[in-house]
This record gives structure tokens, C-alpha cells and sequence, in this order.
């Protein structure tokens, strides 16, 4: 064993997990190694007798080491204390799947995943954000036992090309465009007021969409269309303006690109190469996208992963979706529902904090590193994997490599699984 071994067993893994933080504590383990190298000099051992060797009589001194390392060693690696806090505030979704189990007895689940960052990993071209096909796999198991809703910034169209799985329901550009499974029932115009409590309110318009398609339940963003349909009456093009003046005025920026995710004019400003990342780069190409935004009043500004984001200024989010989705199930008023809602970036804390208020549900990001969250459990980054023993195959188990939230996913269908053996058809949608 070297120093810096022992270093990192103390430091439970973590630094192997963070960049920052490894380079942050080889310099806690250079100071721990020159400890240890005075240690003989202290009355203990000095290391080169004692390390990845017994001593002599055969007695291991590894104990003394780490005691060496404790008792001498007076600061411990800021990063890692900071991200050993975080995680006790926010474990691991698998560490404590016994405790989420025993929050789910007796409940009815409801599954909220985000896509980018959580089933698919954050890659730089968006159009080449494919998820596997065993997520999609364990994505559909988890739909065949629990209502299951995508929840995503991107387009319902987009999404759907890259998900493929008609059993979920859909909440596209970040809940603006809400489709239930190709099952589900229409509802009747006026459903949604009446859910809602509804009597004109700023942001669903008296005619927006509702039930009158088989399988779209809600566009809250049609507030929008009359601002749009004017201009489009006026002069088709001018329909498209914010987006045309988004690309005129990014595109002599070096790996800017402008997404249209529908609802409306469109929404992503991403920077795809690394070497434009920079503050420099970023926040003049952020001040492009606000003067554009100027002339937009009902279109806002928000921050996503390397995502500038425009939407309609309504009052609807990832969180008004999911709170949509309940109460399309009929489950608005039950105390025996168990929301989970797995995802990774800012706009997804609008779902955490809707659960948090409800007090019901567990709330879940995805991330690599501590965050600012209103989760209650984390799970890594879908880049990141682990070792899970998955099954038998030539007498013996297999050991693959999969990403936490498949995982988690695996382990929320065996524990169905496990409780009601039955369990092998799509809930039913009232
Ligand atoms: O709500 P989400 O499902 O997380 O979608 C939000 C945005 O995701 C996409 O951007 C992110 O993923 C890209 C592909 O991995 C990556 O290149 C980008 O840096 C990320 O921000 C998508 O492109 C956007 O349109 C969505 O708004």
C-alpha cells in the first residue's frame, strides 16, 4: 500500500470521484507522506519500514499508519469534507433504497425522469443524445409496473425520437406540451380548470388546448400562439424572429448553436466546444442572447447545463408538470401516492421543490459533484457506472458496469417485483 492509498481509503473514494477535489487532496496526501516520512523521527515507524510491508515480528503497521495519518494529520481535504456533508444530506438513492422502500409500502409509485443528464448522458452535439437500449429497457420494465412520465426541456417530438416508448407520458419543452401514454383516456374540455381550480388565470388562456386530441393533454404555452399568430398573420417570418436574431447574432460565435424545442420561437443556446466555454466566451454570447430578448417581452431568460434557455414568462415549470400528471391520474388528493421525480439539472429543482412543499415524494439529482438541491437523494452522473452483479450466466454471476440510475431502476422493478409477484402489466390510468 502507498501513502497516498491509504489517503485515499480514508477519504472513503470520493477523491477518485471528484477532479477538483483529487488535485485538492494529493496535496493533503504530499503533506501526509512527509508526515509519515518525519514519523520515525516522531517514535514511529518510518514509512518505508512499515508501508505495503509487515513489520518486523510480522506485525502489520498499516493500523499505525492511518492512527499516524489521524492523529497527525490536522486538515483534511476541504473538498472532500464538503462533498462527505453533502452526501449526508443527500445519500445515494441506492445506498438507501431500503429506507425509499419503506417510503414506497403501501403507496402507489409515480415515476418522473428528466432526459438529458439523467437517461442519457450530456454529450455536445443534442442531436446525438441517444439513451442505450438498456435504459430504455429498464425504462420500459419501470413503465410496465409504475405510472412513468419523461419530463424534459426538449420538444415532445425529440424526445419521443430518442425514447421510443408510447406507455409514458411526455412533459416537453419543460412541461409545455404534455402527452399521456397512446392508452390514456381524453379528458373532457374543462378537466383541466376544474383540476387546477381554474377560473382565468395568467397563465392558461381561455382557449387553450384541452382534450380535444386523443393523446395531448395540455399546452399551457398556448397563451403564446396569439403573440405568435399575430406576427405570423402579419408576415410569416417574423413568426420565427427571436429565433433568426438568436442565430444572426450567435453564429460568429465559435460552437454556439440555437435549438428550436417548439414552444416557442425556440430554446437552447449551447456552447458544443470545450474551448468556448469560457467565461470570456460565455457571457458575451449571454449579453447577445438578452438584447435579442429585449424586443421579446414574453419570452424569458434561464441557465441551464451549459444551456442558455428561453421560454414563455408563463407561471409553469417541470414541477407544474408533474403536479398536471398527478392530477391527470387521479391522484391529486391521495396521501397514498409516492412521486419520485430522478433528475440533474436546474430545471428540474422546480419539480423537487413542488414535492418538498406537498411533503410527498422523493426528490432525486442526478449529479457528479455537491449541488444546491431541494433532492433528498442523489444518485451519479449516467457517464459514471458501477460494478452490479446481474446475473447468473455459466455458473457464475455476472459483473457488468451500469450507470447508477439504471440501477436504481433495476432495483425499483425487482423490489415490485419481489412484493407482488403479479405485477407484470401497465397500471392502469383512471
Ligand atoms: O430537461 P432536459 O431533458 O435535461 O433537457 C434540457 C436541455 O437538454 C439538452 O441540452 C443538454 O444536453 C445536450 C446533449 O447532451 C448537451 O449538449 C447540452 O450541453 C445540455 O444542456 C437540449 O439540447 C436542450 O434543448 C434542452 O433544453
Amino acid at each position: 500500500m502507498t501513502n497516498q492509498d491509504v489517503v485515499f481509503q480514508d477519504m472513503g473514494g470520493i477523491a477518485a470521484a471528484l477532479p477538483g477535489a483529487l488535485f485538492a487532496c494529493r496535496g493533503a496526501a504530499g503533506a501526509v507522506s512527509s508526515s509519515l516520512r518525519r514519523g520515525g523521527a516522531y517514535g514511529l515507524p518510518a514509512d518505508d519500514e512499515c508501508l505495503g510491508a509487515p513489520a518486523a515480528g510480522g506485525r502489520a503497521c498499516t493500523s499505525w499508519v492511518v492512527e499516524a495519518i489521524r492523529a497527525s494529520s490536522p486538515t483534511r481535504c476541504p473538498a472532500v469534507d464538503e462533498h462527505a456533508a453533502w452526501t449526508r444530506r443527500h445519500p445515494s438513492a441506492l445506498g438507501s433504497f431500503d429506507d425509499i422502500a419503506v417510503a414506497a409500502k403501501g403507496k402507489k409509485v409515480v415515476m418522473f425522469m428528466d432526459y438529458d443528464g439523467t437517461l442519457a448522458p450530456i454529450v455536445t452535439d443534442p442531436d446525438r443524445a441517444f439513451m442505450s437500449a438498456e435504459m430504455r429497457a429498464a425504462v420500459r420494465d419501470v413503465a410496465k409496473l409504475f405510472p412513468t412520465a419523461l419530463v424534459t426541456g426538449r420538444c415532445l417530438e425529440k424526445v419521443y425520437s430518442f425514447v421510443g416508448l408510447s406507455e409514458l407520458y411526455y412533459a416537453g419543452s419543460h412541461g409545455m406540451d404534455i402527452k399521456g401514454p397512446s392508452s390514456s383516456k381524453p379528458m373532457k374540455p374543462g378537466t383541466i380548470r376544474t383540476l387546477f381550480r381554474l377560473t382565468p388565470q395568467p397563465f392558461l388562456p381561455p382557449n387553450f388546448q384541452e382534450g380535444n386530441n386523443k393523446t395531448v393533454l395540455l399546452q399551457p404555452a398556448r397563451e403564446f400562439l396569439p403573440v405568435i399568430d399575430k406576427r405570423t398573420r402579419v408576415d410569416y417570418m417574423a413568426a420565427l424572429q427571436a429565433y433568426r436574431a438568436l442565430v444572426d447574432k450567435t453564429k460568429a460565435t465559435p460552437g454556439a448553436r440555437v435549438e428550436n424545442n417548439k414552444f416557442l420561437p425556440l430554446c437552447a443556446l449551447q456552447m458544443r466546444r470545450r474551448e468556448v466555454m469560457t467565461l470570456q466566451r460565455w457571457s458575451p454570447l449571454a449579453e447577445q442572447v438578452k438584447a435579442v430578448l429585449r424586443d421579446f417581452p414574453e419570452l424569458k431568460l434561464s441557465e441551464g447545463r451549459k444551456v442558455l434557455e428561453i421560454r414563455p414568462s408563463i407561471m409553469w415549470d417541470k414541477g407544474r408538470a408533474v403536479e398536471f400528471v398527478l392530477k391527470s391520474l387521479g391522484f391529486d388528493d391521495r396521501t397514498d401516492v409516492l412521486p419520485v421525480y430522478i433528475g440533474d439539472d436546474r430545471t428540474d429543482e422546480d419539480a423537487f421543490k413542488m414535492l418538498r412543499k406537498r411533503g410527498q415524494g422523493i426528490g432525486i439529482l442526478v449529479s457528479k459533484f455537491p449541488k444546491e438541491t431541494d433532492a433528498s437523494y442523489s444518485l451519479k452522473d449516467p457517464t459514471e457506472v458501477r460494478f452490479t452483479y446481474l446475473a447468473w450466466q455459466n455458473e457464475s454471476l455476472t459483473k457488468l458496469l451500469i450507470p447508477s440510475v439504471m440501477e436504481f431502476l433495476h432495483q425499483l422493478v425487482h423490489w415490485k417485483r419481489r412484493r407482488s409477484p403479479s405485477a407484470t402489466r401497465r397500471p392502469r390510468v383512471q
